[in-house]
């Protein structure tokens, strides 16, 4: 059962987006399950009709595209008033619309670059309806026209062969015909696995997705492909299925979320409308719209596809999971000298993280050494970051990793030596991934603009720190770090996110120490 969304967004604040696409007579699919979509996702939805279908939810009875002059019209009067965060293009009719709206937005990308402002491009390469009728002629489309200007395309295995002109049977013919394809149109993809082959696992829906250029995120993301895999929902009522995806992919973007986040949200988004799915007329039914999906176990599980090529039993993924905390991490210092660490055990810090990152620090073994020792003596969960092969050898109690560390790191190990172990997040991609190890916490940052560290993502802010604490709710305690302080304690405390991590707030105060006490006041008082 789906949660209630605690976290509308409020109306007046609903960004804009576009679905440049066919109108479905039949309701489940086309412009009409985009529409549905979008105004659900908490967003605006602006339609530029590409093509009327005649259409049932068993027959395409006809299509006919719409003249070159009215495509051009919607798209020059929505520009004028109603600009958006983010596009969705489904059906294009023709050659000659795919170079129309390819050429238009070649320009208009240009200014609203010249603006700043950052469009979100998603094409889903729309070729066949669910009942097996074409909705394109018996042109063979090239999409080429697009190159460069797109963020992301949805291909079905279908489409997919027919972008590539060629069969595809296996997984690993699909996997190089999408990473072909993101080359060729310099483009993020993803390879919908809702047509599988007899190859494919059928009790599963596997998709691919292929970064390419991706921003915003870590690099170890950003030119990388993964397997997002979901339990396959037995349904026939798949009907608008590929754009529901693209559609809630667009939606999200609009609201701020980096692509990644965007496909496993809207991927989330469609298993939980088909679970709900129902049958209007006689043939394949539609999806429900059950809202921002915030229900952890609709999300798809995470593969890297170079682990899933290697075949090998990862050191990294820790069945048993990591010890539970049994205290409460509260306001959480994080600092890099001994001294100050001590200065903080002594005004009463429970939990506190040792974060040396000069790795020619000649000291750095006995700093951890000591640090280890000072929370034995003052009965506190002293972290390690970073150095879990030194917090292994001197039986630390707890080791933090950033998800760059995850890769050279053996996660069994710390689990069979029995430490706590924290993990960094920056978006719900990440949380997804870190979800995958069973960690004692989880961190989320950075929440505002800090000096601390130079961070690949903006600031999250505190609308998408809510939406996290929405999908984390009783799981595992969840973190906020970055840029929180006494003036800003307060919100993020509202967020109702678990604790907070912090390290100029106590560790630039003039009197440290009773800066935490400050701060940990704030947070249990509620001041
Ligand atoms: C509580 C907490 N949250 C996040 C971090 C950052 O860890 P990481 O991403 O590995 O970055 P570095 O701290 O190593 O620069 C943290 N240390 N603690
Ligand atoms: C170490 C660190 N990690 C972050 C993350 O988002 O992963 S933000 C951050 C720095 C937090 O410092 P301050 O409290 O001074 O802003
Ligand atoms: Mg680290």
């Amino acid at each position: 059962m789906a949660k209630v969304n605690s976290n509308p967004m409020p109306t007046r604040n609903r960004p804009i987006v576009w679905t440049i696409a066919g109108s479905d007579s039949g309701g489940g699919a086309g412009i009409q399950a985009d529409l549905a979509t979008i105004n659900d996702l908490d967003a605006h939805g602006c339609s530029v009709i590409t093509a009327v279908t005649a259409q049932s939810s068993v027959t395409v009875a006809s299509v006919e595209a719409v003249s070159p002059q009215i495509l051009i019209a919607q798209l020059d009067v929505l520009t004028a008033d109603l600009a958006p965060q983010a596009i969705k293009i489904g059906l294009l009719a023709n050659q000659q619309q795919i170079n129309l709206v390819a050429n238009w937005l070649h320009k208009i990308l240009l200014q609203w670059r010249e603006r700043g402002l950052t469009v979100a491009v998603i094409l889903d390469p729309v070729m066949v309806a669910t009942c097996g009728d074409a909705l394109t002629g018996s042109e063979a489309l090239d999409f080429t026209p697009f190159k460069g200007l797109l963020t992301l395309i949805t291909p079905n295995v279908t489409e997919l062969a027919t972008l590539a002109g060629r069969q595809l049977i296996t997984p690993e013919q699909s996997v190089q015909a999408a990473q072909t394809l993101a080359a060729q149109l310099q483009v993020s993809v993803i390879a919908k696995g809702g047509d599988i082959g007899p190859n494919w696992d059928e009790g599963l829906a596997r998709d691919l997705l292929v970064c390419h250029q991706v921003t915003g995120i870590s690099s170890l993301h950003s030119e990388h492909a993964f397997w997002l895999t979901s339990n396959r929902i037995n349904t026939n009522n798949n009907h608008g299925t590929g754009c529901t995806l693209s559609s809630a992919i667009a939606a999200v973007m609009a609201h701020g979320f980096v692509l990644n986040d965007a496909v496993v949200v809207a991927k989330a988004y469609v298993s939980q409308g088909l679970v709900q799915s129902y049958q209007p007329g006689s043939g394949p039914g539609c999806l429900a719209r059950c809202g921002w999906p915030n229900t952890l176990s609709v999300y798809p599980f995470i593969q890297p596809l170079c682990e899933a090529t290697a075949k090998t039993s990862s050191n990294n993924l820790n069945a048993c999971g990591f010890m539970k905390l049994t205290t409460q991490l509260g306001v959480y210092p994080v600092v890099a000298e001994l001294d100050m660490l001590q200065q903080l055990l002594k005004a009463g810090v429970k939990t506190i993280q040792l974060r040396v990152k000069d790795p020619a620090d000649q000291l750095l073994e006995q700093k951890i050494v000591q640090a280890i020792a000072f929370g034995r003596d003052y009965r506190a969960q002293v972290f390690i970051n970073d150095h879990w092969q030194l917090a292994i050898k001197h039986h630390a109690f707890g080791v933090h990793l950033g998800q760059e560390d995850l890769v050279a790191s053996n996660l069994k190990q710390l689990s069979e030596a029995n430490i706590a172990l924290g993990l960094s997040s920056h978006s719900y991609f990440e949380i997804l991934l870190a979800m995958q190890h069973k960690p004692s916490y989880i961190a989320f940052g950075h929440i505002f603009p800090t000096t601390t560290k130079q961070m690949p993502s903006a600031p999250q802010g505190l609308d998408k720190l809510a939406r996290y604490v929405d999908l984390m709710q009783g799981e595992l305690p969840l973190v906020a770090i970055g840029g929180i302080d006494s003036s800003t304690l307060a919100k993020v405390k509202k967020t109702g996110v678990d604790d907070i991590a912090v390290v100029r707030a106590v560790t630039e105060a003039v009197n440290p120490a009773a800066a935490y006490q400050a701060l940990v006041k704030q947070w249990t008082e509620g001041e």
